[in-house]
């Protein structure tokens, strides 16, 4: 059997049992997560999980209190300064001083990189080319956002840091940065991603992970996270068929949701695909809608998405 071992070069991200707290409080309980070099890494999970926590101590503002963590090989608090240049960083809130225009704030950032990117490329980049001459106040959030994220790319960094970056962005922009971080990827940028849209994890992540409490619940690629986790069964409640008389499958009552203000009857079938559970869960709710003489109206089956798993993983742990 032959063993290979990971180079720095190979991994950009090592985390291992990461433990931070605050005072008494311990925000992040000992985490362990890898990124390789050009991979996109999302780190998920709920409100006061311990994202920020986490991603602080990768960029280097405090030190780890507890296991360790390397960037492209270093330690990220001791190695600031060597890793400054090689690394992009776009927080969540945003340092930007109102009174310079665009196209001053891109260029006091290029005067910190050895080898930056134009100015006018880096605002191509983020649509923003006609801001130029603009004070960053006058500019609306979702364009401060897109100023950020220029900020970030501007020295061209090994890896980059985003932290919620489309937050307040249309969904234009939303697209335009979701490509324009598909590109960086492709060229071969590591990023590691937090957000709360978890459509923007699905479409952009290599690998997943989603916190809770200081801890890391689940985690690996979409489709390793949402195995296991069955598919969901939905149709609009009939109007002549009120709540409190839709069937029971497997025993289990179906969950409510509203869609579109209208009441939605979802069954979540486990066991998934192999095992044709959702086509005889189909089967028995379309011959208890025929026996009844009603119509199951935008009837669907999807399989699990990450949304359901984040849900899932908040609902166990209340
Ligand atoms: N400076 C601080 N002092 C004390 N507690 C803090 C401090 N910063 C964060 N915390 C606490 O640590 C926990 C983790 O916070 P953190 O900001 O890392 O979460 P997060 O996952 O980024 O949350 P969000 O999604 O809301 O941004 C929270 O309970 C928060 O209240």
């Amino acid at each position: 059997m032959s063993t290979q071992t990971l180079t720095h070069t190979d991994t950009a991200v090592e985390v291992a049992g990461l433990r931070q707290s605050y005072g008494e409080f311990e925000a992040v309980k000992g985490i362990d997560f890898t990124v390789p070099s050009g991979g996109l890494f999302a780190l998920l999970g709920t409100n006061g999980a311990g994202k920020t926590t986490t991603i602080e101590v990768l960029e280097g503002f405090r030190p780890a209190a507890g296991g360790t963590v390397r960037l492209l090989g270093l330690d990220p608090y001791r190695s600031r300064k060597a890793l400054r240049p090689r690394v992009g960083i776009m927080l969540q809130e945003s340092g930007l001083i109102g009174d310079l225009t665009v196209a001053e704030t891109v260029d006091l950032w290029r005067d910190l990189h050895v080898r930056p990117m134009e100015r006018v490329a880096a605002l191509a980049l983020v649509g923003l080319t006609d801001k130029s001459g603009v004070r960053v106040r006058q500019l609306s959030g979702g364009q401060k956002r897109r100023l950020d994220l220029a900020l970030a790319v501007v020295g061209r960094p090994e890896v980059l840091f985003l932290d919620e970056p489309t937050t307040g962005m249309d969904p234009e922009a939303r697209i335009a940065t979701w490509r324009l971080i598909q590109d960086l990827v492709a060229a071969g940028t590591t990023v590691l991603l937090t957000t709360h849209y978890l459509e923007e994890a699905e479409r952009l992540a290599d690998r997943v992970a989603i916190m809770h409490r200081g801890e890391i619940r689940i985690a690996g690629t979409v489709p390793e996270v949402v195995a296991g986790h069955g598919d969901r069964v939905a149709f609009l409640v009939p109007a002549e068929a009120p709540i409190d008389s839709l069937p029971r499958i497997d025993g289990a009552a179906p969950e409510i949701v509203v869609d579109d203000g209208r009441p939605t009857a979802r069954y979540t079938v486990t066991g998934g695909e192999p095992d044709g559970r959702a086509h005889r869960t189909v089967a028995t709710l379309l011959a208890w809608a025929t026996s009844r003489n009603v119509t199951l109206n935008r009837l669907s089956v999807r399989p699990a998405s990450l949304e359901d798993v984040f849900l899932t993983i908040v609902e166990e742990n209340r």
